[in-house]
């Protein structure tokens, strides 16, 4: 597939973490603002700031995260911030995107949670204003946090779900907390209604899938260790589950191992339900164009197939139907000219 067009057509993303899609621009910015000196060249910068190349797990994937804390505590940093990605979002086409952040982790300064919340909606409401692109916000607890600070989180921050806020997810240390470990918080999500997606798979815990399908989440984020699990495949196939996969990001955590461990050939022979995302274009170093290419030169994705997982990942998201009705309409255009 040609770059050109890769870049041109109309993307859907349902999985980005706002403090790993920073560039590093901002970066600088947000640096600036609390005066923490930073390397002058950016290629010393990127380094500092993406996955180590020798990362032997999540864990030591998730360490440019501890650098990036503390950039993002006041408002105007969050806001910036949220701004920033979608600026890159839409100067690569995406006409969709859910950006997931942990409020938690922004309160280290003393904002709530509500206000870490609001500041970052703020940011994709201007970045809306700006460009050709739909924004939305999710939270993410973070697994290692006691329940209880997680349930007291979405109860703080689900009266935003009307005014950007679509829905939240788990991030964070998945070995130690499976899905069961973090159950009361995930029930406490589901009573206030707050939609929901979490990471599963991502450390070669395929029961950890089956436990988010028992919880009735049917939005997976990786869902990589299905990949040689072909019941649990079909349990997810009959579940009408979709998994969010993130490739580039998978070989970096080492929840694919090599290529042969990534689930993308074995869902899609089950019929599965596929999308493309990012995880996290600065700590992973890639864009959503990438992603498309590298699905095209390691698995033969074709066009028409990038077009179905676009639909698939509107039919996912957690916007209203009126907005994916126009988001369905906007991806046949797109891509008409070019299949
Ligand atoms: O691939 C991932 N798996 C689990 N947690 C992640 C991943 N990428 C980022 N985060 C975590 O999510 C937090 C909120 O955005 C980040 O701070 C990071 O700790
Ligand atoms: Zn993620």
């Amino acid at each position: 597939m040609d770059e050109k067009v890769l870049h041109a057509i109309g993307k859907v993303e349902l999985h980005c973490h706002l403090d790993g899609s920073l560039s590093l621009e901002m970066i600088r910015q947000l640096a600036a603002l609390i005066g923490q000196p930073l390397p002058a060249s950016d290629a010393e910068l990127r380094q500092l700031v993406s996955a180590p190349p020798d990362s032997e797990d999540l864990m030591d994937y998730l360490k440019p995260f501890d650098f990036i804390r503390p950039l993002l505590q006041t408002k105007q940093a969050l806001e910036m911030a949220a701004y920033d990605v979608i600026a890159q979002a839409a100067a690569e086409n995406v006409r969709y995107i859910e950006v997931r952040f942990a409020p938690d982790q922004s309160t280290d300064q003393g904002l709530s949670v509500a206000e870490a919340t609001t500041a970052v909606i703020a940011g994709l409401h201007r970045g809306m204003s700006q460009f050709d692109i739909i924004a939305r916000a999710l939270v993410c607890g973070m697994r290692q946090l006691p329940v209880g600070t997680t349930a007291k989180m979405f109860e703080q921050t689900a009266p935003l779900l009307t005014r950007g806020l679509v829905g939240a997810d788990f991030a964070g240390n998945e070995a130690a907390f499976p899905p069961t470990a973090i159950k009361p918080a995930i029930l406490r999500a589901q009573q206030l209604g707050v939609p929901l997606t979490l990471h599963a798979g991502e450390c070669h815990e395929p029961q950890n899938i089956e436990q988010t399908l028992r919880l009735g989440i049917r939005r997976i984020g990786h869902a990589t260790a299905l990949y040689d699990q072909p019941a649990l495949i079909h349990q997810f196939v009959n579940a009408g589950a979709t998994a969010e996969l993130c490739l580039t990001s998978n070989l970096q955590t080492k929840a694919a191992r090599s290529l042969a461990e990534f689930p993308y050939p074995a869902l899609h022979a089950a019929g599965a339900k596929i999308t493309i995302n990012t995880d996290n274009r600065t700590v992973s170093n890639t864009t959503l164009t990438r992603e498309y290419w590298l699905f095209g030169q390691n698995f033969g994705v074709t066009l028409a197939d990038l077009l179905a997982f676009n639909h698939t990942a509107v039919d996912a998201a957690f916007c209203t139907e009126a907005q994916k009705a126009v988001l369905h309409a906007r991806l046949e255009k797109d891509y008409q000219r070019y299949l």
